[in-house]
């Protein structure tokens, strides 16, 4: 079978090279790039003369990259080659006299300014959809922590209108049963503030993943631990005092955030957001201490949570121990988020300082 040269037309871009080889029902296809810029062909089909076997090769004006995109249909072989560099070529060969088999292909042909243009609309166009799909997440992320906060917001403030109602009505009486009044909101809003260590991981929010472990790890011990596994706590006064300071400063952080969400600051509820932290958050500690400390001697007593030690060493090691060694991390959180709190608080006021000069 004679070895022949099949009609070749070709175009560029900035950054590729188009081959177009007349060559139908092409079998045994053998495309390789030599020293970067020597393109072999090779394959059996139909061609100007018949049904032989086909060669070429072009030896590029400048390097192309290695991968070798091709495709045959069923009329010819498309082939696709990137450029090492993208510019534009003043040839295709590196040999200035232009192989006879080889043709524009006048398909594909653009001069340098319509493929400059066309490069232009490309980036526009791909710009465009970028910024579609990141407007399109920044509203999704927008609209989940608008509502979740709206969530925690409502949560928080039937605790406290609830406890406030009581406490107006019943006085000190309402102290003994704020648990069995508000723990299944309590419950709810304490699960739903997990999303607050998860959001950080995901990247929705700026807030550090430690300071919002610390904050809902502090609560969520009080509150399924301290409180909930234990019935003779849950009639105790210090149970208002800690769900009064917890939901306090909640019906103002959630609003802060909903704001936020949607661009807007109103100005009293970001004072109150970042300052009324500062008595709250100490005698939140503090009240959460006494909870943990009057809890002592129940899990004494009860031995719930206790843990098994050989009968040598008395068989079980109450939870209290445990415990105690939670009141000295409790403080260590305290020191941390404190120390947050108050640099939330000095970055969010001198960036006031500086949109107000
Ligand atoms: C090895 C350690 C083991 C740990 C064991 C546990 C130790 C126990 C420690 C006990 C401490 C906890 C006790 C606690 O129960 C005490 C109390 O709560 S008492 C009541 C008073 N409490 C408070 O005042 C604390 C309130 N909580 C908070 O402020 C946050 O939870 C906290 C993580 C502490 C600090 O918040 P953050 O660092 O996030 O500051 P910002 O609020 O300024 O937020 C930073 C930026 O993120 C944006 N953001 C955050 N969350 C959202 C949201 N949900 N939706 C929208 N945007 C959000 C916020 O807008 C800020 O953005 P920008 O910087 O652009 O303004």
């Amino acid at each position: 079978m004679q070895l022949l040269t099949p009609h070749v037309y070709w175009a560029q871009r900035h950054g590729e090279i188009y081959l177009r080889v007349e060559l139908s029902d092409a079998k045994n296809l053998d495309i390789s790039l030599q020293e970067n810029n020597i393109l072999q062909f090779r394959a059996q089909g139909h061609g100007a003369k018949g049904d032989n076997e086909y060669e070429f090769s072009l030896e590029f004006l400048e390097p192309v990259r290695p991968e070798v995109n091709h495709k045959s249909t069923q009329r010819q072989v498309d082939i696709k080659i990137k450029k090492q560099e993208e510019r534009w070529w003043d040839r295709l060969t590196l040999q200035e006299k232009k192989p006879l088999f080889l043709a524009p292909d006048f398909d594909r042909w653009l001069d340098e300014s319509d493929a400059e243009m066309e490069l232009q609309a490309k980036c526009e166009s791909e710009t465009m959809a970028f910024s579609s799909v990141s407007s399109a997440y920044i509203g999704l992320k927008k609209g989940y922590l608008f509502m979740y906060n709206l969530v925690q917001f409502l949560g928080f403030s039937w605790i406290f209108v609830n406890m406030t109602v009581r406490l107006f009505i019943l006085g000190q009486d309402s102290f003994y049963d704020t648990f069995h009044t508000t723990a299944d909101m309590m419950y709810f809003c304490q699960m739903m503030a997990a999303l607050e260590v998860v959001n950080p991981l995901l990247g929705l929010v700026k807030t550090g993943f430690f300071p919002a472990m610390i904050q809902v790890t502090g609560r969520n011990v009080i509150l399924f631990v301290i409180f909930g596994s234990l019935e003779d706590m849950q009639n105790k006064p210090v149970v208002f005092f800690v769900f009064y300071l917890w939901s306090t400063i909640e019906i103002f952080r959630y609003p802060f955030y909903m704001l936020a969400c949607i661009g807007t600051e109103w100005k009293l509820l970001t004072w109150l957001r970042y300052s009324i932290w500062i008595p709250l958050y100490p005698l939140g500690v503090v009240a959460e201490a006494v909870a943990v400390i009057q809890s002592l001697p129940i899990f004494d007593e009860t031995r719930l949570f206790s843990l098994p030690l050989p009968a040598v060493l008395g068989h079980s090691l109450s939870f209290s121990y445990t415990l105690q060694i939670y009141l000295v991390l409790m403080f260590l959180g305290l020191f941390i988020n404190f120390r947050q709190l108050y640099k939330q608080r000095s970055r969010w006021y001198r960036l006031k300082k500086r949109k107000v000069h």
